[in-house]
């Protein structure tokens, strides 16, 4: 913005500048990366998800000097999938979920065929399978080992069986304005059930049966919720995380981590709270998570498949065709020299 003797001139040139930030929103390439929730005992959730879910572990994170645990489960790599991020923080074997938080959506082909096998392993089913009230799509709704509940909903096959994270709040039009407006989110869809007393709108980035959506819960005359501590955040993967922060504020939201490099991890982050004050962290979509970035390493004896599953495809060319010790090297090699 240039000197000049009257504000208006300046004040044109920080709106268009204000208004291209906005207009880049819209043309930044976003993706739900993973969700972020507390859970009293890993081990219990892990193997929950993987038996009676279907969810694979794909990775593992202690921070001892913190004094906490990461899991990442899901249904594919995180290069490619919407992911799961638990968090056991040492001691903590309890959380309260509070009302806000409302489920996890998960898309199987047969409800039914699921709750038989989540009650066969013990699993809480709190909604038995049916069309859903006002609609005549099947689902049915469990709880998991901490009380999370999860949606299941019948679909066909999907790239995407995450599919759904519900947040209840307290002003469904504000709320729309500003995922539309700071996060680049289409709203999907939007339907109101007067028989029920509630409005839901699925906010994302491409088709609801092929991506994570964030749907929005309005209850009628509820304006705010608590939201506990168990539930914590969602991850989005974006381009600018400095552009990104600028059109947040535009758009009224509160910035909690200024944008910057994240120490120790080759990236940048920011995060900030919608008008509910339901959080999200962004992180610079350049990010890789396979193994030869996550610097995840094992001697392993098949060494070769083993980083192979955890590999995106940019780095799976190097490994290809090549013994477990040259693999080894590989891993080694590419780390040294990662770009
Ligand atoms: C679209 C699908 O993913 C849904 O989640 S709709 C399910 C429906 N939701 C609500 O009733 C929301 C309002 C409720 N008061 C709340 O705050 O959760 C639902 O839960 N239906 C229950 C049923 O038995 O159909
Ligand atoms: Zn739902």
């Amino acid at each position: 913005m240039g000197f000049n003797a009257t504000g208006n001139i300046a004040h044109a040139s920080t709106s268009a500048a204000q208004e291209n930030v906005l207009e880049w929103v819209k043309k930044d390439k976003r993706r739900m990366l993973h969700v972020v929730y507390r859970v009293g005992d890993l081990d219990r959730t892990i193997k929950f998800y993987t038996e009676c879910l279907g969810m694979k572990l794909l990775r593992r994170r202690d921070i001892p000097e913190e004094r906490y645990t990461n899991a990442f489960l899901g249904y594919g790599p995180e290069d490619s999938h919407f992911v799961i991020e638990l968090t056991y923080n040492y001691g903590v074997d309890k959380y309260d979920i509070g009302a806000g938080f409302g489920h996890f959506g998960i898309a199987v082909e047969d409800v039914t065929k699921t709750v038989d096998l989540i009650k066969a392993k013990g699993g809480k089913v709190t909604r038995e399978p049916g069309p859903v009230k006002g609609g005549s799509t099947v689902i049915a709704f469990i709880e998991d080992p901490d009380g999370y509940k999860f949606e299941l909903l019948e679909r066909g096959p999907t790239p995407e069986p995450l599919c759904q994270v519900m947040l209840r709040v307290g002003d469904l039009d504000r709320s729309i304005n500003f995922y539309e407006k700071a996060f680049g989110m289409e709203l999907l869809r939007k339907r109101d059930n007067p028989e029920y007393k509630y409005t839901i709108a699925m906010m994302g980035y491409g088709p609801e049966d092929k991506n994570a959506v964030l749907e929005l819960t309005y209850n009628y005359g509820v304006s705010e919720y608590d939201k506990g501590n168990g539930y914590a955040q969602i991850a989005i993967g974006t381009d600018d995380v400095y552009k990104t922060a600028e059109a947040i504020k535009l758009s009224g939201g509160k910035i909690t981590r200024e944008p910057g490099p994240l120490p120790g991890i080759n990236t940048k982050i920011t995060a900030c709270l919608d008008p509910d004050g339901w959080k999200s962290v962004w992180l610079l979509k350049s990010l890789c998570f396979c193994a030869l970035c996550l610097r995840i390493f094992t001697f392993h004896k098949k060494l070769h498949e083993h980083i192979a599953l955890l590999i995106c495809s940019r780095h799976l060319r190097v490994l290809e065709g090549k013994s477990d010790v040259e693999a080894g090297v590989c891993f080694f090699y590419v780390n040294l020299n990662r770009t």
